[in-house]
């Protein structure tokens, strides 16, 4: 078992590990939490398939469902957690533990931080997206009508706990969405990693402990510098504007978040080249990359206009000024401010075309 050790710097410390290993004693998982009552907020097919990896956790809590994650991430959904909570008796001294991908991890993690002004919450992430990305780092949310992840807080877990056991199980769409974010971090701050995760694509998912380690401690050197989003962390956004807008347009149903990320990061290289900061080399490169993730989708239905617009509710902005982040080589990216959205629309429409048609 691997075991990265975290710390935050800020008003008070925040210090936690991130476990990672094939698989874990449950028991573990509880004593590394004091409270008393357990609430297990799990993700229906992770619980369906995987709920064996915690006999411990299910004798000590009563466990809420989730069906249909990613369009149940938002406050309709906060409040039934939040009354079957109080009807099955949960005070302050409660915890929760999340079990499944990066939506219920968001949901979970989001309703832990603000349940009674907020109770300890462990991850226990289920697909390869949320143990590679959306589990660390701490930032928690819900969807709301315009976008996504509007309404949310920054609040850190207890632990995270990453059984890698569960990836052989995945549908191999959901891996390869998983993949995109691992491959985005390799953009973002390292070479190697976005080399390997090529590799192990290209050869079936090999080295999948390797990647989701690499990954986190990417993620979690620039979490540490910049917790709150304000500098640095906004790399860890590349694609995401695109992203975002795509997914809140299609009412998060055309595509996994990791397949509107491949697509956003494409889009994002070649912004940065119309922008003259990336290369055709490296243009090409992220392409080659990504465009492995999205072979079997088609964008077709999408409308470069609706996408612009959907962007205009992004977190980033600074008033009415649109951030986007490009890369200027693999391993090195950008922040650009006031980005001019007609390049990107133009860009997107090209792109559309292009891929319309894999
Ligand atoms: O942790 C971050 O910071 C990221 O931006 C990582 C993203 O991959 C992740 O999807 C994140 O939840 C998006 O955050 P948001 O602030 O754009 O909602």
């Amino acid at each position: 078992m691997l075991t990265i050790s975290v710390s935050i710097p800020g008003e008070s410390v925040k210090e936690y590990n991130i476990f990672i290993g094939e698989s874990f004693d449950d028991k573990q998982i509880l004593s590394l939490l004091s409270a008393k009552k357990t609430m297990l907020i799990a993700d229906n097919k992770a619980f369906e398939y995987h709920k064996g990896l915690l006999p411990s956790i299910l004798q000590h809590s009563a466990t809420y469902i989730v069906c249909d994650a990613e369009k149940s991430k938002n406050l309709h959904e906060i409040e039934k957690i939040t009354t079957w909570a109080i009807e099955n008796g949960f005070d302050r001294d409660a915890q929760v533990v999340s079990f499944g991908g990066g939506a219920v991890g968001d949901l979970a993690g989001f309703f832990a931080s603000i349940y009674m002004r907020g109770v300890p919450f462990i991850q226990i992430p289920t697909t390869l997206l949320a143990q590679v990305d959306a589990s660390v780092g701490g930032k928690t949310a819900v969807n709301a009508c315009k976008a996504k992840n509007l309404i949310g807080s920054f609040c850190q877990p207890k632990a995270v706990v990453v059984h890698t056991k569960v990836l052989h199980s995945l549908p191999e769409r959901e891996l390869r969405s998983g993949m995109a974010e691992a491959m985005k971090m390799g953009v973002i701050a390292s070479e190697e990693l976005f080399v390997l995760t090529q590799k192990s694509l290209a050869n079936g998912f090999t080295q999948m402990p390797d990647i989701v380690a690499q990954s986190v401690r990417l993620k979690m050197k620039i979490v540490r510098d910049d917790e709150r989003d304000v500098g640095k962390r906004m790399w860890l956004n590349l694609g995401h504007t695109t992203a975002h807008a795509i997914e809140s347009v299609t009412n998060y149903t055309s595509y996994l978040h990791g397949e509107a990320v491949a697509f956003g990061c494409i889009v994002s290289a070649n912004v940065g080249h119309e922008l003259g900061v990336c290369s055709n080399d490296t243009v090409k490169r992220v392409e080659d990359a990504f465009r492995h993730i999205i072979a079997n989708l088609t964008f077709d239905h999408l409308v470069a206009d609706d996408i612009t617009t959907a962007m205009k509710y992004d977190k980033k902005r600074k008033g009415d000024e649109i951030r986007f982040i490009v890369p200027l080589q693999i391993g090195k990216v950008q922040v650009v401010d006031d980005i001019d959205l007609n390049i990107v629309r133009k860009t997107i429409e090209k792109l559309i075309a292009k891929y319309s048609n894999v």
